[in-house]
């Protein structure tokens, strides 16, 4: 099925997906952590709790850490006084900027959807100096709707001109959550194996899976041309 008439727009995640960011969430935890006096987490552990953004992560660490649950407020707090600039730690996944570089020259409109705060999203493009090749960012606290839930996918297809309720249009990322929100749109889901994905690959409702950026261009060449 022809299920992207190229140049279609192309929608990505970005922790585990353009960014390897665990690192940064990581030593942003760990010294909001020690601020607290409380034990420190690994970064196989702070990686597992990354997806459904910064409520979600806090969740999941104070679960792991059994905390009270009335600290969450005064955690995130200073979490996030760390975090919105903690770009030092974060890299590009390999070959990224190579396929965004050649999906915009091919024409595909390109954007984010992230569960990241939309702030902290802004100061990582701008970081790697790529935020303009994004027509749109939708973060996690841009609507009142975090991924899995459909509303963020679509605005973020729809403010690149996507048809509103049948979408031709690709999501990429790498997390259960992001399969999750693209069936429910819906579009199609690529996979990106590498990065923080708690959930074995089958069991997530995907068109295709890729290791290497460089595959991408290719990847989605072949859905305009099924
Ligand atoms: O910040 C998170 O927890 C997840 O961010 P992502 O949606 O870009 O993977
Ligand atoms: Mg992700």
């Amino acid at each position: 099925m022809n299920v992207c008439m190229a140049p279609c727009p192309v929608v990505f995640d970005l922790d585990g997906t353009l960014i390897d960011s665990a690192p940064d969430i990581h030593a942003s935890v760990n010294a909001t952590l020690q601020q607290f006096q409380l034990d420190p987490l690994t970064l196989d552990q702070v990686r597992s709790f990354i997806g459904g953004g910064v409520e979600v992560l806090w969740q999941k660490i104070i679960a792991a850490l059994q905390l009270q649950p009335s600290m969450q407020a005064d955690l995130i707090a200073a979490f996030m006084n760390r975090y919105h600039d903690a770009t030092g730690l974060t890299r590009l996944y390999p070959g990224v900027r190579e396929a965004l570089s050649v999906l915009a020259d091919r024409g595909h409109p390109l954007g984010i959807c992230t569960n990241k705060p939309a702030a902290v999203t802004a100061t990582i493009l701008d970081h790697f100096g790529i935020r303009d090749l994004f027509g749109v960012i939708v973060g996690g606290d841009t609507l009142p709707q975090k991924k899995p839930d459909p509303a963020p996918l679509r605005k973020a297809l729809q403010d690149l001109g996507a048809h509103p309720t049948a979408p031709q249009a690709i999501y990429v990322g790498d997390s259960e959550f992001d399969a999750a929100c693209a069936e429910a749109v819906p579009v199609p889901f690529l996979l990106f194996r590498l990065g923080y994905r708690q959930t074995p690959e089958e069991q997530l409702t995907h068109r295709a899976a890729f290791n290497e950026f460089s595959e991408l261009p290719e990847l989605i060449a072949t859905f305009a041309e099924a």
